[in-house]
């Protein structure tokens, strides 16, 4: 067996859990060892009761006071049991756990781990787990890995797994070289994995980490260059008149901003130069790249190729199909687009087909899925995705020969990163970034606020709205639910209904909806049928209703910091004064700090590095925290230096050595093959 066996090689895996582990994109042993931990449990010190405090998550050494008890709320079963050290007394409660009754005998010592909350006047422990005293020690020793889970997979299955693959494969050769190890006192190979997974302490952890990122950005950047190679020597299979478009243009009411005339002309002069384009477009929330792909679309309609513009929702498919139907139409220009997206009949959807196969469509909008499978162009000369859907090596292999040829493609990313690491990542070429905002907007003014606002936020709704202007309302959860005390849209759109005048329209968006039913309320909301949607955060990317002026975030604590950034932007798109109500729902004072850094900024960047620097590296264990590029371990953020030391050895030994036939990088070659063909796949341009 070695790390690229199948993972039926391993005991108690049959095709049941084959198919299981598919969904966490599980396939071989090396999915499996480098399918990290999301994060670490430590098993502190158990708390006396009377010093407990609501938030927490914390032990608790005690005995049932007696026996057991179970209720039924909502035909769900609740457990309760009141707990005591001897010194104080607290209640813990279980959902669907009513066999506990028969488990925890009154009088016994356990130790209940779970979070603290606080429930009317009292504090309750919730869903504690239960450990005997003895075992609760042992696993104080080490840190325990957390890995992301899917239905019917455990955390369990994961250990017993990962565990059995170190035992069968050989991982002591180690493919770094170690000149370079040694240099920046990098953990070997093997200590890395095994203490990625099953660390001895925090300290253990640090170094093995450490090392895995540093490989994961040194193959990344070895690849790349690699890649970008091979691509350049590749003859421009579609090269474009360059032309400028100034008629259209000068046509769409207002003028591109600076930043946005240098990346047309960027890709202007990418299309009709010597190789195919691969271009990065980065830009802010709101600082306009959807015109820019909409004119990269318009160019190669005017030189006779199709294009293809895939964005990972269908709301945002329509918006953009609306939004590139209508330019065409205004200026009268003589070229058909298709929408491609998955709730379509298959009567519509053939009938696209149709149209692409024989060149009637010049430019197909669609989500991703149905376009990478089904389509055959005529002469697809653009592929234009997002940066979580960007192609792969391999994906872009295979739709370069449906098509004959290799694409331009481009790249839109939303998640800008700062210039300097972007260069360490790929390379000086090829990276656009529109920086400038246009000239017409006014600032959106915030304000982080506790709940005792929200009156006065629902009169400020309601004269928005009488001005002829929109409000989105976001909650985290979908529904009610007993376990997380937090907003939902269900019930927040049913109260927002009799807290708001009559004639104003609320409806509710959420993730669980029908696509079709997501259409239709976007679209209600989009012409203003709908004044105040409350939804999930599945407006939170790319949706543009600039009439929208309003955006209020209830459970503000609960998201990430560049999460609501992108909430945020989804106001002041148009030339009117914007708003953000951020609703703090908890009394922490960290959170409230965290919220005041988008108090005080709208700029992305900055929001990005004040995060980090608020938090500190050391606690970014196993969290992603930016959201930008899909990095397994490595955050470009918070191991900017690994980056640089990874980028400086690369470049070296690309200078040095650039086929990789010395001995020290015999292992390094292989291992670079291997990853160029299996694991670029997410991170190409
Ligand atoms: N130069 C400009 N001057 C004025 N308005 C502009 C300009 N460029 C784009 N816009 C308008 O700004 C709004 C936002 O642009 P767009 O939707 O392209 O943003 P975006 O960069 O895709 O942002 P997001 O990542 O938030 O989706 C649109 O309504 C668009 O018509």
């Amino acid at each position: 067996m070695d790390r690229f066996s199948a993972i039926d090689n391993l005991k108690g895996v049959g095709e049941k859990s084959r198919k299981l582990f598919e969904k966490l994109e599980i396939r071989t042993l090396d999915d499996l060892l480098t399918y990290y931990p999301r994060d670490y449990r430590k098993f502190e010190e158990p708390v006396q009761i009377r010093k407990l405090q609501s938030g927490q998550t914390v032990a608790v050494l005690a005995q049932a006071l007696r026996p057991l008890t179970v209720q039924y709320v909502k035909r769900m079963q609740i457990t309760t049991a009141q707990l005591g050290d001897g010194d104080g007394a607290v209640m813990a409660r279980w959902f669907r756990m009513p066999y506990l009754k028969n488990t925890v005998h009154p009088g016994q010592w356990y130790v209940f781990y779970g979070k603290i909350s606080q429930k009317g006047a009292n504090l309750v422990l919730d869903q504690p787990e239960i450990y005997q005293p003895a075992q609760y020690e042992e696993l104080q020793k080490a840190l325990q890995p957390v890995y992301m889970l899917t239905k019917g997979v455990t955390n369990h299955m994961l250990t017993k797994l990962i565990r059995q693959t170190m035992e069968s494969v050989d991982l002591s050769r180690d493919f770094l070289p170690s000149e370079v190890r040694e240099r920046y006192q990098l953990a070997e190979y093997d200590y890395a994995m095994e203490e990625i997974h099953f660390p001895r302490d925090e300290h253990h952890l640090k170094l093995a980490r450490e090392r895995l990122v540093f490989d994961e950005f040194f193959l990344f950047i070895l690849a790349i260059r690699a890649w970008k190679e091979q691509t350049s020597e590749l003859e421009n299979p579609f090269p474009v008149e360059a032309d400028p478009l100034d008629d259209i243009i000068s046509r769409l009411g207002y003028q591109l901003t600076g930043a946005q005339q240098q990346v047309w002309k960027e890709i202007r002069q990418d299309m009709s130069g010597k190789s195919t384009m691969n271009r990065l477009i980065q830009g802010d929330v709101g600082s306009g790249k959807t015109i820019i792909a909409f004119l990269a679309m318009i160019l190669a309609a005017r030189n006779h190729l199709q294009s293809a513009l895939m964005v990972p929702t269908e709301v945002l498919a329509n918006q953009h199909y609306e939004a590139f139907t209508r330019l065409t139409i205004q200026q009268g220009l003589p070229i058909q687009a298709v929408l491609l997206t998955g709730s379509m009949t298959a009567k519509q959807k053939r009938a696209a087909y149709e149209k692409i196969a024989a060149h009637e469509a010049d430019v197909v909008i669609g989500t991703h899925a149905v376009i990478q499978e089904k389509v055959v162009f005529d002469r697809l000369g653009l592929v234009i995705t997002d940066e979580q859907h960007r192609f792969g090596v391999r994906q872009r292999e295979a739709l370069g020969e449906k098509a004959g040829k290799m694409p331009h493609t481009m790249v839109m990313s939303a998640t800008p990163i700062p210039r300097t690491l972007a260069v360490i990542l790929y390379g000086d070429l090829e990276i656009s970034t529109i920086d400038e905002l246009p000239s017409n907007r006014i600032p959106i003014r915030n304000c982080v606020v506790n709940t005792s606002y929200r009156k006065k936020a629902y009169d400020f709704i309601t004269k928005e709205v009488q001005a002829g202007h929109q409000a989105y309302v976001i909650c985290p959860m979908v529904e009610e639910s007993e376990m997380i005390e937090a907003e939902d849209v269900i019930s927040y759109t049913e109260k927002l209904k009799t807290e708001l005048p009559a004639q104003i329209c609320v409806e509710y968006l959420h993730g669980k909806m029908k696509p079709k039913e997501k259409n239709e309320i976007m679209q209600r909301f989009l012409e203003n049928q709908i004044q105040v949607l409350v939804s999930t955060t599945v407006v939170e990317v790319g949706v543009n209703v600039p009439n929208a002026t309003v955006m209020m975030i209830e459970n503000a604590e609960r998201f990430g910091l560049a999460q609501l950034h992108q909430l945020r932007g989804r106001v002041g798109r148009g030339g009117d004064q914007s708003y953000c109500i951020m609703i703090n729902g908890s009394e922490n004072g960290q959170n409230q700090k965290r919220l005041d850094i988008l108090n005080r900024s709208n700029d992305g960047f900055y929001i990005a590095n004040e995060d980090l620097r608020l938090r500190g590296p050391g606690e970014l264990l196993g969290v992603r925290q930016s959201g930008a590029m899909e990095f397994k371990i490595g955050d470009i953020y918070a191991d900017a230096q690994i980056l640089k030391n990874a980028g400086k050895e690369a470049e070296r030994i690309r200078r040095e050595d650039p086929e990789l036939l010395q001995e020290p990088h015999r292992d390094l070659k292989k291992r670079l093959e291997i990853y160029m063909r299996n694991e670029l796949k997410n991170l190409s341009l």
